[in-house]
């Protein structure tokens, strides 16, 4: 058994392949694990990604979940371990980033480390402090309305402080323009200080790469995927082709979006534009007793040796109040969730060897239902989302899953000429 050099831990199963395709594309060879692998990883993996989906779920249920992956990954040798969390800091006063940081520091005997959701290629920038989303703080973006984690408040000092005992502070873009040396004293006098976690700043590629040094031996980061970009060559490792070579694809096309996030709106109207052959599902008609998955195969299984099939609940957000508001969120979103998972399972069973699925949530469901237990990482199709490759109901299958706010306009169609 190899000893793996990164153990991560991410909170979300979109987040995770993020998280692992900033890892591979700096030269690391990883394995995406769905929860806790029961095994011990081959010898010739780097990193283990463990995807969790513990974002929104209650902060103990998460910090158990979380330290369980800890486990895991401390019995693997791994060298360091890496907390994902989403660039746009998802999270509530109740948690759960600062609960499961401190429980992670905690079992590592930890006593510093740091948090920057910076994501420069995604336009996620990180200020005095402050979260922008492109051009607006994160309290001015779209991120004010989310259902379950609305963040209010761009200041991620305050934002994490209310969430942990330690105390927090900063690294602000004066210290990491300086590089290395001065983020390292800037973190002994943190310590000094009794700062137990601080917020980095990072507004570019060029400032996480200063970063990742000053990270070299830190027990535990905590971050998005964006620090990742820095950490591999403190291993001695350089970006190479060879870390994201998948097997050659084959079999049939289908993408299930059940993301309602605006880019995904964007990109199916961009694939149905195209001519695309596409089916919307309608969850009040899920309510009422319609087999919409059976019907939604039924639609495309004469249609996929054409071509890329699309089926689809993606609705704009009045769409979804309303359905919302009829269903309730919770159920609405079951009702859906399940439903696309029973879609993606007879699409692959129909001969679907090249999925792509839109959602975080949505991914973790379908993902389930096709039995994935791991996925190897290959190429980039857009920042944050690479293509994967899995067994799945005893055959290979390559995956995309697409985070909600991820991807150009044309994802849908361009996904599939990446991997041809
Ligand atoms: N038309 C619809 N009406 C109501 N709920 C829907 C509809 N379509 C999808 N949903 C639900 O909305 C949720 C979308 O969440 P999901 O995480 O899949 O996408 P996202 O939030 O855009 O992605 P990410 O978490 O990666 O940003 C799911 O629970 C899904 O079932
Ligand atoms: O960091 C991000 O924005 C994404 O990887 C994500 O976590 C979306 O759910």
């Amino acid at each position: 058994m190899g000893q793996l050099l990164l153990g991560c831990i991410a909170d979300d199963f979109t987040g995770a392949t993020d998280l692992a395709n900033n890892l591979v594309r700096a030269g690391m060879r990883v394995v995406q694990a769905i929860g806790v692998p029961a095994g011990p990883p081959a010898a010739d993996v780097d990193v283990v990604v463990i995807a969790l989906k513990s974002r929104t779920i209650p902060a103990s249920e998460a910090v158990v979940q979380s330290l369980a992956a800890l486990a895991w990954l401390r019995a693997q040798g791994a060298r360091q371990i890496y907390f994902k969390y989403c660039s746009t800091f998802d999270s509530t006063p109740a948690g759960n980033i600062g609960p499961v940081t401190e429980a992670l520091m905690d079992a590592l005997g930890c006593d510093f480390t740091i948090a920057t959701p910076a994501f420069p290629d995604n336009q996620r920038t990180v200020f005095k402090g402050h979260l922008f989303v492109g051009d607006l703080l994160l309290s001015d973006s779209g991120m004010r309305d989310h259902p379950l984690t609305p963040m209010t408040d761009a200041n991620l000092v305050r934002v994490l402080q209310a969430q942990c005992r330690r105390k927090v502070g900063l690294i602000d873009h004066a210290v990491v323009a300086r590089g290395p040396q001065a983020i390292t004293e800037r973190i002994a006098q943190l310590r000094a200080e009794g700062v137990g976690i601080a917020i980095v700043d990072a507004v570019s590629n060029g400032d996480l790469l200063r970063l990742g040094p000053a990270l070299a031996g830190m027990p535990l980061v905590t971050a998005g995927s964006g620090v990742a970009i820095g950490l591999p060559a403190n291993f001695g490792l350089v970006p190479s082709r060879a870390a994201s070579q998948l097997p050659s694809a084959q079999g049939l096309r289908a993408v299930v979006s059940g993301s309602c996030s605006q880019a995904t709106q964007r990109q199916v109207q961009d694939f149905i534009a195209r001519g695309g052959q596409a089916l919307a599902i309608d969850p009040q008609r899920i309510a009422e007793g319609a087999d919409m998955a059976a019907e939604a195969l039924a639609w495309a299984t004469p249609l996929l040796a054409r071509g890329p099939v699309l089926v689809y609940s993606t609705a704009d957000s009045a769409a979804v109040q309303s359905v919302q508001a009829r269903l309730g969120v919770e159920a609405a979103g079951a009702l859906v969730e399940r439903t696309l998972a029973a879609v993606a399972r007879g699409l692959v069973e129909h001969g679907v060897r090249q999925l792509v699925v839109a959602g975080g949530e949505t991914s973790g469901a379908c993902v389930q239902a096709l039995g994935v237990a791991q996925m190897q990482i290959g190429a980039q199709i857009d920042p944050g989302v690479p293509w994967c490759h899995a067994q799945a109901l005893g055959g290979g299958l390559h995956l995309a899953l697409k985070s909600g706010n991820f991807g150009g306009d044309d994802f849908f169609t361009r996904a599939f000429e990446v991997l041809a």
